[in-house]
């Protein structure tokens, strides 16, 4: 198996795979595909109607509806002892053994220009994406790593005669991580301390890899979508400034099922940040993009320019209701 398999880097098939935000949008697509793919699927987000409806969609797309196991849990991972509470059920539900995988989708949106943005907005939206996986990702590790010392401790100290899956610990950034603009100073900070996060993170596992040759390894990720038509996406735009509307208008955007299709793709072929369609690839990874991105930024000021000449310096016109 582990020959054949040895190509894909991301297998989950019997897997226990925990998606925060689960409930909607990309983390319920992901949900889903994972279960088809052989997973077990655990999700977690705040409101439990949407939950339950999520958790029957997930366990309708299973492999093997027999064997999979689902649960669904209400938190809000904003609270910084709630991933404590939420790890903790997982396990006992889980025979004693914590998740194999974590992916940390829950996020939400508030753009807006930076001064007509409430200060609380700027709390709220760190809150929500960046602390929300930051709370998560330190519950996690602590339960990997106490695991992996009891284990370590309990063993013959023998090296396992198969290579041991690696957990994997995945965060949902953004294309606005690798490069902001107008109208995204509440949102694009958040997206890029996750991806800061990661980067400190990933490496910091090497410790407990050398210190826990014969357990698990941590493997550290991160996803930076570009547009997703979600409803929260609708939702966004009823409240984002017409000219951040104007210089994202290029961005063709990706149904859910699409970034979730292309996350799993590069999780399985091993990357550890992972653009989910060409521009976002483009200005991630080429040293070419340094040099075009300037001549992007140059028009972009210029369209803000233009901009803010003819409807001047306000975010949203206060009769256009429609969004
Ligand atoms: N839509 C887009 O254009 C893009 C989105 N992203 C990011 O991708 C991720 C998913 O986006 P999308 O699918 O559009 O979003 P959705 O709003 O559809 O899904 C967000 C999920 O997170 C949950 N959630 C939100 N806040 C909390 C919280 N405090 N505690 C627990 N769960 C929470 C929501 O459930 P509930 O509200 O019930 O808690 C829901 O399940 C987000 O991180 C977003 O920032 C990245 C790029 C583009
Ligand atoms: C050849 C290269 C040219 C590059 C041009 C840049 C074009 C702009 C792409 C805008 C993408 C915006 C994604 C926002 C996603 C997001 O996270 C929000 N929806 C959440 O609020």
């Amino acid at each position: 198996m582990g020959n054949y398999l040895s190509s894909n880097h991301f297998p989950v098939d019997g897997k226990t795979i925990v998606i925060t935000g689960g409930s909607s949008g990309m983390g319920l697509s992901v949900g889903q595909q994972l279960a088809g793919k052989g997973a077990n699927v655990v999700i977690v987000a705040r409101d439990q109607g949407k939950l339950l409806h999520a958790i029957e969609e997930i366990r309708q797309a299973a492999k093997d509806p027999q064997t999979q196991r689902f649960l669904q849990l209400p938190a809000d991972l904003t609270v910084p002892t709630e991933p404590v509470r939420v790890i903790e059920e997982i396990v006992s539900w889980n025979s004693g053994n914590p998740p194999d995988t974590v992916w940390c989708c829950a996020g939400a949106s508030i753009p807006g220009l930076f001064i007509e943005t409430p200060l609380s907005d700027f709390q709220a939206q760190m809150n929500s994406n960046y602390f929300s996986s930051l709370y998560m990702a330190h519950t996690i590790m602590r339960t990997w790593i106490q695991t992996a010392q009891k284990n370590q401790a309990s063993s013959s100290g023998e090296k396992p005669s198969s290579p041991i899956a690696p957990h994997h610990l995945i965060f949902t950034a953004s294309f606005l991580a690798f490069y902001s603009f107008t109208g995204y100073s509440p949102y694009s900070p958040t997206k890029a301390a996750l991806r800061s996060l990661c980067d400190t993170l990933s490496q910091e596992a090497n410790l407990y890899a050398a210190a826990y040759p014969n357990e698990p390894a941590i493997r550290l990720h991160t996803i930076f979508p570009a547009t997703i038509f979600t409803a929260s996406y609708e939702l966004e735009n009823t409240i984002k400034a017409d000219v951040t509307k104007k210089l994202e208008e290029t961005d063709d955007g990706q149904t859910p099922e699409v970034v979730a299709a292309e996350s799993i793709k590069g999780l399985e072929s091993g990357l550890e940040l992972v653009s989910t369609n060409l521009i976002t690839s483009l200005v991630q990874r080429t040293w070419l993009m340094g040099l075009v991105m300037v001549f992007v930024r140059g028009d972009m000021d210029i369209k803000v320019r233009k901009w803010g000449r003819e409807h001047g310096a306000v975010g949203r016109k206060t009769d256009d209701k429609k969004a």
